[in-house]
This record gives C-alpha cells, sequence and structure tokens, in this order.
C-alpha cells in the first residue's frame, strides 16, 4: 500500500492506495497537532511499503512525522515547492515559501486543465493561476470559513455551516448572531472566489477553467456562479504525478480526477465583472 498524508493546519488526511490495482483502500483525517504520532486512528503501517507527503504544518510536526515513518517505511517522499515542476514554473519570488498544498494543487490541476485557477478552501482559502503553457502568476490567501468565524469571538465558533444550506439562504442577511456571523464569512469567501476568479481571468485575457478542493470546498462551491468542478483529491494529485508509483500513476492518471466543464466564456466573464464593479 502506498500511504499519502495531505497535513494542513487543522487537518491531517491521509488515503491508502492500492500498488497493485491503484485503488483507494480507506481514507481519514486526524487533528494536525503538536505531536502527530501514528496512534488507533491512523492507518496500519506494516502494509505500507512507500509514503508520500505534503504538509504545511510547522516543521517540527513534520520533522516528527518523517522520523517516525522512516523507521517503519521504506520510501518516504515529501513534497517541496520549487521553482519549476512538471511543466509548471512558480511565480513565487522565493518558490520555496509558496505552500506546498498550494503547489501541489497546481501541479494536478494544470496536469488536468493545462492551465486553471486552483482555490483550496481549509484553514486558509488559498486562490492559485497557472496559464496555459505553464505559468504559474502566484495567488491570493485569506482566512478560512472556520478562521474568520473564530477571529470574531461572538462564541459562534462551534455552529459550523450546514454544507447542505442553499446558496441564497446563506447570502441572505442573517437574523441572529449565528446566522450573521455565518451568512457573513460566507459571502466574503465566495465574493472573494468569484472576484478574484473575475480579475484574473480579465488581466490575463483568458477564460480558466476552475477547481476547488479542501473541506469546505462544497460548500464554497454553491456560491460560485461560474462553471467549477470539486477534486477533493487535488493534493493527493499532485503528490501522485510528482512521486508516480503505480501503472496508472505512470500513465498520467489522477485519482478521482472530475470532468472539469468548459470556463464560461471571457466575455461573460468580464460582462459579470463590470456589473460588479461599476454598477
Ligand atoms: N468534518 C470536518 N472536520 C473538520 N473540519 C471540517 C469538516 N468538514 C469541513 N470542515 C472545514 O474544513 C476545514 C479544514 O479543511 P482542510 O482542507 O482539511 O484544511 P487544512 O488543509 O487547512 O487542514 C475546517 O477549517 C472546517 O472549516
Ligand atoms: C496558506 C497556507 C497556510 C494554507 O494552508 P491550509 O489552509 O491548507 O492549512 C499554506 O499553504 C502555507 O503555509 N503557505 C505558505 C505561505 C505561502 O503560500 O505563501
Ligand atoms: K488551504
Amino acid at each position: 500500500m502506498i500511504l499519502d498524508l495531505d497535513i494542513g493546519n487543522t487537518l491531517s488526511k491521509w488515503r491508502l492506495k492500492d500498488v497493485i490495482s491503484s485503488e483507494i483502500r480507506s481514507r481519514g483525517a486526524v487533528w494536525t497537532r503538536e505531536e502527530w504520532r501514528p496512534g488507533a486512528d491512523i492507518p496500519d503501517l506494516d502494509v505500507v511499503s512507500a509514503v508520500r507527503i505534503s504538509s504545511v504544518a510547522r516543521r517540527a510536526v513534520l520533522e516528527d512525522t518523517v522520523a517516525l515513518l522512516q523507521r517503519r517505511v521504506g520510501v518516504v517522499h515529501v513534497a517541496r515547492s520549487g521553482r519549476e515542476a512538471l511543466g509548471v514554473t512558480s511565480g513565487y519570488e522565493e518558490p520555496g515559501r509558496l505552500g506546498v498544498d498550494r503547489w501541489m494543487g497546481a501541479l494536478a490541476g494544470y496536469q488536468l486543465t493545462g492551465g486553471c485557477c486552483s482555490v483550496d478552501c481549509g484553514s486558509a482559502i488559498t486562490i492559485d493561476f497557472v496559464l496555459p503553457g505553464g505559468r504559474h502568476l502566484g495567488g491570493y490567501i485569506i482566512p478560512g470559513l472556520r478562521l474568520m468565524k473564530e477571529s470574531l469571538k461572538l462564541g459562534t465558533r462551534n455552529v459550523a455551516i450546514d454544507p447542505d444550506s442553499e446558496a441564497d439562504e446563506l447570502l441572505a442577511p442573517g437574523k441572529n448572531t449565528v446566522e450573521a456571523v455565518n451568512h457573513g464569512i460566507y459571502m466574503a469567501a465566495v465574493s472573494a472566489v468569484n472576484r478574484i476568479y473575475a480579475e484574473v481571468c480579465d488581466r490575463e485575457g483568458v477564460a480558466l477553467p476552475l477547481l476547488l478542493t479542501g473541506g469546505d470546498a462544497r460548500v464554497v462551491s454553491r456560491g460560485i456562479r461560474v462553471p467549477h468542478a470539486i477534486w477533493p483529491d487535488m493534493v493527493y494529485a499532485g503528490l501522485e504525478a510528482c512521486y508516480p508509483l503505480t501503472a496508472a500513476e505512470r500513465a498520467g492518471k489522477m485519482a478521482g480526477a472530475p470532468h472539469v466543464p468548459l470556463p464560461a466564456p471571457l466575455e461573460r466573464i468580464r460582462a459579470g465583472l463590470a456589473f460588479s464593479t461599476l454598477l
């Protein structure tokens, strides 16, 4: 089995992938803690022959995890952001400083679409752009839904936005504190994504496919008006593309890759932008 790890600031996600069949056998998540230790809630390492890791947690968390895994597993790949990979060149002045989860998402998105906007809705919401041809432009970082809510300190942190709510309900004015906070941060997040997507497509003169991932991808998706796809395994797909281990991966297949709808025509994106900024 291959153990893939996506260690974010909130959750450490894992999945076990069969080396022979390329099927995902199991998956789970544990809180990203100071001392991250395989335990009851972590897969059995005896069946693991290789590990691939994307981590944006504190360096000590990664070092501890890698040290522990290296004692038990023969092959441990730790992804790093770089200046160039798989046809994509980083837009960052210091490429090593780009969050590796963003880099994995950008690489996976580029493999799938040949140029896209990738949005990762986790602890932070990150919005990255890769143009056709492979130039990564850089991106945007805003607080995620949960962080925005916690920062208000209004005692609403444990009342999550129902991911099944209709966008229309979430966009309506709140009639109590919980609603006002939930609807406010939701509006802030989806407005930012909609606006940033339109601004950058307009600037660059290209309508890009739009991909969403992360723990809040589903709820954010409901407020996005332009065609897009959700790809829960997008960070894992970057690991697959960087460190292909199975026959399917070597053939360029990425697990769980969604059907990506054609983007809206550029004129429509521009008209929407003009409408939201000039009226
Ligand atoms: N079952 C869940 N447990 C925890 N967080 C969840 C859950 N479902 C959705 N979320 C949301 O997803 C976010 C974590 O998403 P994730 O992409 O794993 O973040 P990160 O990569 O930063 O750890 C949380 O901040 C929360 O808003
Ligand atoms: C922006 C992030 C905190 C997002 O992390 P996440 O929400 O996935 O936990 C992470 O990608 C990161 O630490 N990036 C380094 C800074 C940068 O990308 O510029
Ligand atoms: K994120």
